[in-house]
């Protein structure tokens, strides 16, 4: 499988008037397309920092990423704004949804801006959520929230789905059903994931799992059996 992403010693340090924090001290991995990478961690390790530096919404402060061949690092911020808008999908812990557009139009306006984008009914009918689609946000259970910010995510079909803590916010049922859905979806479009959590649990589901320790890559590890959500529990 061709590589999409690689971290080549990449470090990021974040200066607090005198103080300096080392948030990444030198990350080195690689994940190919259409891997369901899990990136686990304990508080403060630097996952998100990782997460951010990917999706174009932080600058390393040396070091190379390369996606796709381009090495985002050197892009103008004309150029890293396209990439964010058309490359990345993101998914957070909490929604983020427009409270004034319903289910549909949330899906539409995130994916109006991409060119090759998907039609949003289709997505919307993909994540189980055909008859919620004139429903505004404050309409829906945090469940369906979240379904309906991964339809926006996936509806700029990106070559890369970035997701930090997606079932943070959700309770175990709800969480597991949202988990299943992003396994389907990197099962079915091939879309490559890559999911923040410290929940150890959920290594098992992934492709390739990357462990994060004190700004450092602890270890990388190929599922050769991945499991299925259903077989998972915590
Ligand atoms: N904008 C910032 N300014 C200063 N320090 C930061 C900033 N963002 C992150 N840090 C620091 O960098 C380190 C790594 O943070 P990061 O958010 O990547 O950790 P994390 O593994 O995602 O943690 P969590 O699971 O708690 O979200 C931490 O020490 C954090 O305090």
């Amino acid at each position: 499988m061709k590589t999409l992403i690689e971290f080549n010693g990449v470090t990021k340090e974040y200066q607090i008037g005198e103080v300096k924090i080392q948030a990444l001290a030198g990350v080195d991995f690689s994940i190919s397309e259409g891997e369901f990478v899990v990136v686990l961690g304990t508080s403060g390790a630097g996952k998100s920092t990782i997460l951010n530096i990917l999706g174009g919404m932080d600058t390393a402060s040396s070091g190379r990423v390369l996606v796709d061949g381009q090495d985002i690092t050197r892009l103008n911020e004309r150029k890293l704004t396209e990439y964010r808008g058309k490359k990345v999908g993101f998914v957070f812990q909490f929604y983020n949804l427009i409270p004034n557009l319903n289910a549909l139009e949330n899906v539409e306006f995130a994916a109006e801006v991409c060119d090759n984008h998907l039609d949003a009914k289709d997505i919307l009918h993909k994540v189980g959520l055909t008859s919620r689609t004139s429903n505004y946000p404050s309409q829906l259970s945090g469940g369906e929230q979240q379904r309906v910010a991964i339809a926006r995510a996936v509806a700029k079909n990106p070559s890369l789905l970035l997701c930090d803590e997606p079932t943070g916010a959700l309770d175990y049922v709800t969480g597991k059903s949202v988990l299943k859905l992003l396994q389907d979806l990197n099962r079915e479009m091939k879309t490559c994931i890559v999911l923040v959590t410290h929940n150890t649990a959920i290594a098992p589901m992934a492709d390739k799992v990357i462990k994060v320790k004190s700004g450092l890559i602890e270890s990388v590890t190929v599922n050769a059996r991945k499991q299925s959500v259903e077989e998972i529990e915590w």
